[in-house]
């Protein structure tokens, strides 16, 4: 029995996630956890949902709850809740509104699923992560954030189309900030097995304009259709879905540092971990030049300031 929980499931994430894991056939429950107000309309999501899931065959209940007992038992819990970001915003605008929602979450998944994963995705999502590990006073490698996954994805699929080849071909990471401060790692980038900067010698590939628009991905979209949806939904999907079956696949996800990476320490940031059903089996040793080595302790000294700031922040309430 499989069950994972979505706080915020009204959102454009958290019921997209919630469908595209209920597609996948790989989880036996799914609770649409979302507040009061909004419960009626978590209880919609689920009868159009199970009228798409029947032409499929597929057996997943769905659990539409304002009541914080339905998340017991769980074995992952996603927090989507969240203000999402406006055109123009940066994801460190939200941040303190933000963290007061991640912060009383985490202690209710703390009483309620104290064995379960937590993953974030609320935004500015590495700030969150430190946030929730602090709050539910989990393992931190059970508090895993959605960092860099999607922009991962995102530069590899720029790759494979500008050259024309099938994505399984490129192997390429982003680490650091889910943000302004993301480190495309190209230094490691392969395509085919071979390094970029020889497969570059011999293709017509303009590779700072794509890091260009990988910056402004997450904008780009907010500004032409009001939202990001499908993207993140399917790559925290597929997190879902690597660890409920255990397979140690490497995703870049955000965790707690403790200097394993280029000595950063006391902070959340995006890096490669292998994943497994119980959370972050290991952090992997990535090796960076001395570029993308200063631009990762850059972006970890405004994702701490960033945290200090908002916890601090909770002083006043
Ligand atoms: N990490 C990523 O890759 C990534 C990608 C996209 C979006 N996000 C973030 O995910 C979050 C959700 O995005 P979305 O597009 O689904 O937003 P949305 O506005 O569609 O949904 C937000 C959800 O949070 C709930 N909510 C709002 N205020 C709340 C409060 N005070 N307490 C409890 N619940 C509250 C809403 O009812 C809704 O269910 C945002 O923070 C967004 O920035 C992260």
């Amino acid at each position: 029995m499989v069950k994972v929980s979505i706080l915020g499931a009204t959102g454009v994430i958290g019921k997209n996630v919630a469908f595209t894991l209920a597609r996948a056939d790989t989880v036996d429950e799914i609770v649409l956890f979302s507040r009061p107000q909004s419960v009626d309309k978590a209880k919609g999501e689920t009868f159009d949902m199970y009228d798409a899931l029947a032409a499929e065959d597929i057996d997943c209940r769905l659990t539409p709850s304002c009541n914080y007992e339905d998340i017991n038992d769980s074995d992952i819990v996603l927090i989507t809740a969240g203000t999402p970001r406006q055109e123009g915003m940066t994801r460190m605008d939200l941040a303190i509104p933000n963290a007061e929602i991640v912060r009383n979450y985490a202690e209710k998944i703390a009483i309620h699923a104290p064995d379960s994963i937590i993953l974030i995705a609320t935004n500015p999502v590495d700030v969150m992560t430190t946030i929730a590990l602090e709050a539910s006073g989990f393992d931190k490698t059970k508090v895993i954030g959605i960092g860099n996954h999607l922009d991962s994805l995102r530069l590899k699929a720029y790759f494979a189309n500008q050259i024309n080849i099938n994505s399984s071909e490129v192997h390429t990471r982003v680490v650091g900030e889910h943000g302004d401060h993301m480190v495309p790692l190209l230094s490691s980038t392969t395509i085919g097995g071979i390094p970029l900067k020889y497969f570059i010698q011999s293709v017509d590939m303009d590779v700072p304009r794509l890091i260009k628009r990988l910056r402004k991905a997450g904008n780009t979209i907010i500004s032409k259709k009001g939202a990001t949806e499908y993207g993140p939904s399917y790559a925290i999907s597929n997190l879902i879905s690597t660890i409920i079956t255990d397979s140690h696949k490497i995703l870049t996800v955000t965790t707690y540092l403790n200097g394993e990476i280029a000595g950063v320490s006391g902070v959340s940031l995006g890096v490669p971990v292998v994943l497994s059903k119980k959370g972050i089996a290991m952090i992997v040793p990535i090796h960076m030049n001395d570029y993308e080595q200063k631009k990762f302790k850059d972006a970890a000294e405004i994702v701490r300031e960033a945290t200090e700031e908002v916890k601090n922040s909770f002083n006043y309430h």
